[in-house]
């Protein structure tokens, strides 16, 4: 289940965002992607979901994905964090972890939803709650169980402690570092290496687009 990508090279509106990009999370990993704003983090993890257009090479699970679409690359069990948190505020928590299942007509949505709620119990609490009633933590947990809904093999978490209070932030750690325990790969992104040092196994470096390994 190892994502490895290949002298990846990314332009957006003719701009070269990301330079010849190679590196490696292996089965069951925890890898950390640490760089400033602007340095590339969110435009190489919508690379591996399948959002941009590039040239090089990305390969999960054996198969070669980088011309797959965003769906296809979903459905081999890639999910993803985004920075925002893009719930829709009207509706409810359990809803929004829902739309996933809805969107890929997934037969086993129930059973995907009690495991979510067996991972972070608090959120089964506010599962008839709006979207919009929770705080900005709260929100960031039920972004993390929606992206968790389609897929656990691979997942990719871009920035997941920006704008949230200590309190949630000790809780999102652990609940990321059970999900390492049970054997997904998980890429992360952090602007410094504040929370993820603790629970990455690998970090890599991103400065203007251009990725080292640490
Ligand atoms: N749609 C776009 N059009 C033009 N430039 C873009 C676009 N998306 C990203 N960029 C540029 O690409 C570079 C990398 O942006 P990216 O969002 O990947 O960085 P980041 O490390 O995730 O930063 P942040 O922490 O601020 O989100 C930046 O210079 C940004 O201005």
């Amino acid at each position: 289940m190892t994502l490895a990508i290949s002298n990846l090279d990314v332009s957006i509106a003719g701009i070269p965002i990301l330079r010849d990009v190679s590196m490696e999370v292996p089965s069951g990993r925890m890898v950390g992607l640490i760089g400033r704003n602007g340095a590339g983090k969110t435009t190489l993890i919508r690379s591996i979901m399948g959002l941009t257009s590039l040239s090089g090479k990305i390969v999960f699970d054996g198969a070669s994905i980088g011309d797959k679409e965003a769906h296809h690359r979903a459905r081999m069990g890639i999910s993803y964090l985004p920075e925002d948190r893009r719930l829709i505020p009207t509706l409810t928590v359990e809803e929004n972890i829902l739309m996933p299942a809805w969107a890929n007509k997934l037969k086993d949505a129930p059973a995907r939803l009690d495991w979510i709620y067996s991972l972070m119990p608090e959120i089964a609490q506010y599962r008839d709650r709006k979207a919009l009633q929770l705080s900005g933590g709260q929100q960031k947990l039920v972004a993390l169980g929606r992206a968790l809904m389609p897929g656990r093999r691979l997942l990719l978490l871009d920035e997941p402690f920006e704008g949230v209070a200590p309190v949630l932030s000790r809780r999102l750690t652990e609940v990321i570092g059970t999900l390492r325990n049970e054997g997904l790969c998980v890429l992360l992104s952090e602007s410094d290496a504040t929370h993820s040092s603790d629970l990455v196994d690998q970090v890599f470096h991103i400065e203007r687009g251009v990725v080292t390994a640490h």
